[in-house]
């Protein structure tokens, strides 16, 4: 490595060290870090709080451009991570070891989020050694709360007068990493549900038999929507669908029993039981057929379970819409970010629907595109798993790809 791309790597390794995992994410530590290393750059930096209490900052770093007429160019990356059990890693989540044998840095978030950020600032660093000069504004904005739903983040961010001036023409996000040598690139996201059915049922005595007991309804419900899972699921094994094609409905709690002070009551069979489910939609998916299925199949009210269906985020743009960004002719974006994509020597995988959600959709609501795309080719796929880990060269070639990209869409004119 050269001494620059050492100073990157220690770069990346700095910002994974601050512990901006929930449940209480150091958004102080990160900012301390974050908005001196912008302004190191020349970066204009600005901090903006959508919550009375100001504990989740939202940075807005400002490249300027030299047509601020033209809409400006935004690359969004959220601040926080889920939470890691640090037993179960093999190297401490925070420390941001770096594997000398194989140039791997494991950190909780090294996949998702926190390389984007120091790949976006060395982007910068690197076209600005070139003497290149943007002649629309790049905008970096790095936010709070994206893991927990982005209410106090993105959410609240796109509706206000600040996003409003920013005059966004295009954003990138996060994507996922790719365990080929293609980058993926994500055009939409999965609309997020949460499904809670509660059983209700006849108590008795653990060893009698009977019909109708909480447990035994709930698990009716269980066994109906796992074979629609199954069915889903089956089209994602078979390759016919992507996996984020298909409805996913995947247990996530359960909540049964009679509590005792040594765990549970054994020989009684409770009146009550309850179960959650992740449930997740193409943009595109009917859920008025959902809704029928739910009413009908998995939670009819003869067996005694009762339901509610709740929406997390947006369902249709501003136009009433399914929330999607076009990747054909009709999209000028599309074109120059597959271009620039090739210019660095990279090839694009077909554009995807993410199987999970990101901040994308706040900004795709507005009618405003939005592409998901994190530069990890020969990649495995560890967001929010055990001893998720970045490969440095990885790492340092995706800064390079951010040089291609960050010139071509802050040159473009429409
Ligand atoms: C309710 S929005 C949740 C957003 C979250 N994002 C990342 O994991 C997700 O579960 O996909
Ligand atoms: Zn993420
Ligand atoms: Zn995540």
């Amino acid at each position: 490595f050269t001494e620059l791309e050492s100073d990157q790597v220690a770069r990346f390794q700095e910002y994974l060290r601050i512990r901006t995992a929930h449940p209480s994410p150091d958004y102080a530590g990160a900012a301390a870090f974050l908005l001196p290393y912008a302004a190191s750059l020349g970066l204009r930096t600005a901090t903006l709080h959508f919550t009375p209490c100001r504990t989740k900052p939202l940075l807005l770093l400002t490249w300027p451009g030299s047509d601020p007429s033209l809409p400006s160019v935004l690359l969004n990356s959220h601040i926080d991570s889920v939470p890691a059990e640090a037993e179960r890693w093999s190297h401490p989540p925070f420390a941001a070891h770096r594997d000398p044998a194989t140039g791997r840095v494991y950190a909780r978030g090294a996949q998702d989020d926190k390389c984007l950020p120091v790949q976006y600032l060395e982007a910068i660093r690197g076209l600005r050694a070139a003497g290149f000069a943007p002649a629309r504004t790049v905008h970096i904005s790095l936010v709070p709360d994206e893991e927990i739903g982005g209410v106090d983040g993105f959410e609240k961010f796109a509706q206000s007068e600040e996003f409003r001036a920013l005059n966004v023409g295009f954003m990138l996000d996060e994507g996922q990493a790719s365990p080929t040598d293609v980058f993926r690139v994500f055009y939409a996201d999965r609309l997020v549900w949460r499904l809670i059915v509660k059983a209700a049922g006849a108590p008795g005595h653990g060893s009698r038999m009977f019909d109708g007991a909480a447990v035994d309804n709930l698990m009716d419900c269980l066994e109906a929507v796992a074979g629609f899972r199954e069915a889903q699921f089956g089209m994602v094994k078979a390759g016919e669908r992507g996996p984020g094609e298909v409805v996913s409905v995947n247990p996530v709690y359960m909540k049964a029993g009679i509590p005792s002070p040594t765990g549970f009551v054994m020989n009684m069979q409770p009146s009550e039981a309850e179960v959650g489910f992740d449930l997740r939609l193409p943009p595109t998916a009917d859920i008025e057929q959902i809704k029928r299925r739910l009413k009908e199949e998995w939670a009819p009210a003869h067996k005694n379970l009762t339901y509610e269906l709740i929406r997390k985020g947006p369902v249709t743009d501003v136009a009433g819409r399914p929330i999607f960004t076009a990747t054909d002719e009709s999209n000028p974006w599309w074109s120059v970010f597959e271009q620039a994509i090739t210019s660095a020597g990279g090839k694009l995988s077909k554009p995807e629907i993410l199987s999970s959600t990101t901040d994308s959709r706040f900004v795709r609501q507005l009618g405003i595109p939005a592409l998901g795309f994190s530069p990890m080719s020969n990649t495995p796929i560890l967001l929010h798993d055990n001893n998720e880990f970045l490969e440095d060269k990885v790492f340092l070639r995706g800064i390079k790809v951010y040089e291609h990209v960050i010139r071509a869409l802050s040159s473009f004119k429409a």
